[in-house]
């Protein structure tokens, strides 16, 4: 992974955005391009407007002039209609969640200042072992491209984004895959539903299934990504799906070559030091760690993916998949 040691952005003004991060040089796919700790944590940004106010302020009290300075100038996207006063809304507009699962959050003065698309250029992560936030090349980014994040954890169609970008973020997104023409747009739109379908099928009847048509679904799922040009984190995610499965049948083979490629995909995303890296790192050394491990019967004959071949990753790793096997089972 490359790191660079200087800031390889710049924070400019950017047309319909506001301010934003803008690259200084060309940045290649996997770079680190921010490492930054909080200027301060915060349990939760929902609670009685004057908890919070009390909260913040005496956060801001523990600040050099400077960082307050810098704190009062980031976006507030609570307008005076709100009621909510500029100190707290700057906090409830900024304020990033370390975990999706638990409330608490950090202030970050760059991370702040990054803007949203749909099609991100860049993934961010909380990293809980160095207590910093890093930021990560998905694809090379030209120099003087804007570095862009994904606000929204889950692929989602046009609408279900836009409406989640005006509800929780107050503006309406008219990033590159937003602004595709209507054919366009619908085709992606298809895609990612097609997606979503799979991973739901995945996620109820992984307990009903044989393994094959598990692995059809999944080889479906890749392809679909692929087309749609996805290079994010649903991938690791998707290929950590594929080794539980893999692990379920007990195929110790399979599951290690996903964990693999959970692994590569998640070091480009956050780095040799991501807590998420050094798990799957266990996993591929042993894959037999998962609690799932062979936790069904062995496939009936017939139904197991053949033995690896060398030289043929690909073909042997989804076994022959057939579009009948992906809507079959
Ligand atoms: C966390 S701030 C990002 C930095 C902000 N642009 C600034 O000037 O500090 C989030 C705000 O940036 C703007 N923004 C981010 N992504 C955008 C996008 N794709 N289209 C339009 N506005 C966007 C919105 O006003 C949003 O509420």
């Amino acid at each position: 992974m490359e790191t660079t040691t200087a800031k390889p952005y710049v924070i400019r003004e950017v047309p319909g955005k506001g301010k934003g991060l803008i690259a200084t040089t060309k940045i290649r796919k996997g770079t680190r391009i921010l490492s930054e700790a909080p200027l301060f944590k915060l349990a939760s940004t929902q609670m009685p407007q004057n908890l919070l106010e009390a909260l913040i302020l005496a956060e801001l009290h523990n600040l050099t002039k400077d960082q307050k300075r810098a704190y009062v100038a980031l976006h507030n996207s609570y307008g005076q209609e709100t009621g909510v006063k500029p100190i707290v809304g700057i906090a409830k507009t900024n304020v990033l969640i370390f975990n999706p699962h638990k409330p608490e959050g950090g202030l970050f003065l760059d991370m702040s200042r990054v803007n949203h698309a749909c099609r991100p250029n860049a993934h961010y992560s909380w990293n809980e072992r160095t207590g910093r936030l890093t930021v990560h090349a998905l694809r090379d980014v030209e120099d003087r491209q804007e570095i862009t994040v994904s606000y929204i954890t889950q692929g989602k169609p046009r609408q279900a984004r836009q409406e989640f970008l005006r509800d929780c973020f107050f503006f309406d997104c008219a990033c590159e895959l937003c602004s595709l023409p209507p054919v366009e747009r619908d085709m992606s739109d298809l895609r990612l539903l097609e997606v979503a379908v799979i991973e739901d099928q995945l996620g109820r009847g992984s307990g009903s299934f044989h393994y094959g048509r598990a692995l059809a679904l999944l080889w479906e799922m890749f392809r679909v990504l692929e087309v749609e040009g996805v290079w994010d984190q649903s991938i690791p995610k998707a290929y950590f799906v594929a080794f539980q499965i893999a692990c379920m049948y007990g195929d110790e083979t399979r599951a290690r070559v996903f964990a693999e490629r959970a692994l590569e995909a998640r070091v480009s995303m956050e780095g040799e030091d991501s807590p998420e890296v050094v798990r799957l790192r266990g996993y591929v050394e042993h894959p037999s760690l998962l609690a799932s491990w062979q936790l069904r019967a062995k496939c009936p004959d017939g139904l197991v993916p053949p033995p690896l071949m060398e030289g043929e990753v690909d073909d042997w790793l989804w076994g022959d998949m057939t579009p009948e096997a992906a809507v079959g089972g």
